[in-house]
């Protein structure tokens, strides 16, 4: 049996993908001065993660979740997994945390498949790779997560496939996304070795519409139709100070 050509992969921050339930019952039962002093302080980890951008050392998405799976998801790109750490301990430290429940994570690493690198260059002193792999999330209204792995089954083995075929799908993959620029963002996280599926998918729109409809045109794109198996999807709305505020409120 051949041994396929591995991939070079490229990559860049951590990624920590936290997803929040919270205990409404507790959070009503809650005096005005514990709610109030527990909103304070999150608005001031808020505050803290807007810095951390500024400073482009890192980048913070918050939003809130639809559905019964999660509230809120907290995404953060850091340079090192003990930054990320010390993100989860110091927020597991608040007030608000006593009234949420971790309610699914996911931990990553921003990653670049290099199917597409030019030969003889440096991927990471390309401004356009460093942009990817060390990215400022959007400040769209939109996100969408979800886990995927490539399958292996059978004849369907993606680990199988020659470098050459798996380049060619890749393409007509890359051929699509193109289609949604401007639309919709993604941020592919690498978590082979970090969490249960092969990648974290996330993608940021203004229009919710857009993930549906990309997420469908994938779906005949022989990578995905034959090759794609996914984890639950969550999708939700973006959450500024403000909003936060005003959804905590009761
Ligand atoms: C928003 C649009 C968009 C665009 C432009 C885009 C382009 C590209 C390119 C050019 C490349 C390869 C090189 C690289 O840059 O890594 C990739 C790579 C990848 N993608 Fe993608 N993808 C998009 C979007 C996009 C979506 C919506 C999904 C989910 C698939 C679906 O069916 O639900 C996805 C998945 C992936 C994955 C898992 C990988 C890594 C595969 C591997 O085997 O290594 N991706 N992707």
């Amino acid at each position: 049996m051949s041994t396929n050509e591995a991939l070079l992969t490229l990559e860049g921050w951590y990624t920590y993908h936290d997803f929040r339930k919270i205990n409404w019952e507790k959070w009503k039962k809650a005096t005005p001065e514990e709610r109030n002093a527990a909103v304070d302080e999150l608005q001031g980890l808020l505050k803290a993660w807007d810095a951390n951008e500024q400073e482009q050392a890192g980048s913070t998405a918050v939003y809130s979740i639809l559905g019964h799976k999660a509230d809120l998801v907290f995404m953060f790109l850091r340079p090192t997994m003990q930054e990320l750490d010390a993100i989860k301990t110091a927020f597991n430290k608040t007030k608000f945390a006593d009234f949420t429940e971790v309610d699914y994570s996911y931990v990553s690493v921003v990653e670049l498949s290099n199917y597409v690198h030019n030969p003889g260059e440096d991927p990471k002193s390309n401004p356009h790779v460093r942009e990817r792999l060390y990215p400022t999330l959007p400040k769209w209204e939109h996100i969408c997560f979800y886990p995927m792995n490539k399958k292996r089954d059978g004849q369907d083995n993606w680990y199988m496939l020659t470098m050459q075929e798996r380049a060619e799908m890749m393409r007509s993959h890359g051929m699509i996304g193109r289609k949604y620029a401007g639309k919709v963002k993604q941020i592919i996280g690498g978590s082979v070795g970090f969490d249960d599926w092969e990648w974290g998918v996330t993608l940021f729109a203004n229009d919710p519409l857009e993930f549906k409809h990309i997420v469908y045109e994938m779906r005949f794109d022989e990578v995905s139709a034959r090759y794609g198996e996914f984890g639950n999807f969550l999708v939700g709305n973006r959450v500024t100070a403000e909003s936060l505020q005003a959804m905590l409120q009761v």
